[in-house]
């Protein structure tokens, strides 16, 4: 060959593989760490089995699923969420559908917010198996409401729940982790924890809150302790209960319903690449569908740009109830 044809065939190539790589990014539902972490890294299946896992928010949406997946890779399962009838019916499907028999499930009712009954679940997980391998902090609730109409009790809860519970909670299994020189931390924040939409502002603040303090954990123990890894797992939309569950104007009144989640991204495909994320040690993971992971990135390198898309509107705002 022709160095003239081999010069013309790559310059062919090149172009070729750059648009293949684009329409590859376009269909891409996770950060590029994430994708090529499922691609080329540890598999879950691996890495997760035999460890104690402790999931928190387990009763419904994300955390069910999780649990489900968690229960087909053969580790120990604690189970938390506030209402124990939710939690053995997950337990139930566990044991139904995963590789785990009873004794392998820990139901252990918890509620975020009850910060001192935190050190007290903490002991219990530890006198039933013994260690914490894998601490994920997913319990939460969301908020869908103006913040002119929208009572301080509100934002307190979040913040309270969001963010004070699940610190509170990590300090109590952390000396356990340090004194055994390993564990995972894997706090599920949300896209909304490095941006930011309209009708969550106290949302908003309490996942900005939470990004923040693990990211310092993160270092502190990277350098002190770096058997133990901390690990933000950020959603942008995904269909479970966040929506009905969300808070409104006042702390008694929530949503009450869904809306149309046709668009969000499908639960077990998120709980998976939570797993690879886990498998994989992974800092910081953006899980979401098209054209929201495309946002985030705008977020990173256009902010004001950004800014002025998503909140388009008095229309965009009443959409938006729904949407995030
Ligand atoms: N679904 C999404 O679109 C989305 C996007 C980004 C981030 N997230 C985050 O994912 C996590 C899980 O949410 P989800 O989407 O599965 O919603 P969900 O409402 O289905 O699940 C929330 C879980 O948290 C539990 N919880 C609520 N208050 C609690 C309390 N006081 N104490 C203990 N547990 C409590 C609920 O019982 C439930 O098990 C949340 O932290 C949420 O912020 C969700």
């Amino acid at each position: 060959m022709s160095w003239e044809l081999a010069l013309w065939l790559l310059a062919l190539c090149v172009p070729l593989l750059l648009v293949v790589q684009l329409l590859r990014f376009l269909r891409a539902d996770g950060d590029l760490t994430l994708l090529w972490a499922e691609w080329q890294g540890r598999r879950p299946e691996w890495e997760l089995t035999d460890m104690v896992v402790w999931v928190t928010g387990a009763s419904s949406g994300i955390g069910e699923e999780l649990a489900y997946q968690l229960s087909k890779l053969g580790v120990s399962l604690v189970l938390s969420a506030r209402r124990v009838s939710e939690l053995e019916r997950v337990k139930r499907r566990c044991l139904e559908n995963g590789n785990l028999k009873g004794k392998d499930i820990l139901v252990l009712p918890l509620d975020l917010t009850d910060r001192s009954s935190h050190e007290v679940a903490t002991k219990a997980v530890l006198q039933e198996f013994g260690k914490i391998d894998i601490l994920v902090n997913n319990g939460g609730r969301s908020q869908r409401s103006l913040c002119v109409d929208t009572s301080l009790d509100v934002y307190k809860e979040l913040i309270e729940l969001n963010y004070l519970g699940t610190v509170s909670l990590t300090k109590c299994v952390l000396p356990h982790m340090i004194e055994r020189k390993q564990g995972k931390i894997v706090t599920v924040n949300s896209f909304m924890g490095f941006m930011s939409a309209p009708l969550s502002s106290g949302y908003c603040a309490s996942k900005h809150a939470l990004r923040g303090f693990f990211n310092g954990l993160g270092t502190e123990l990277y350098a002190t302790c770096p058997g133990i890894t901390v690990s933000n797992i950020c959603p942008g939309p995904v269909q479970s209960d966040i929506v009905k569950n969300a808070l409104t104007e006042e702390v008694t009144k929530s949503v009450g319903s869904s809306g149309d989640q046709s668009h969000k991204m499908a639960t077990s495909r998120c709980a998976r690449l939570m797993l690879v994320s886990m498998a994989n040690d992974l800092k910081e993971v953006w899980i979401a569908e098209q054209p929201f992971l495309l946002m985030a990135y705008l977020w990173q390198y256009m902010p004001t740009c950004a800014s002025w898309i998503t909140s388009k509107g008095r229309k965009g705002l009443r959409t938006l109830r729904v949407v995030w």
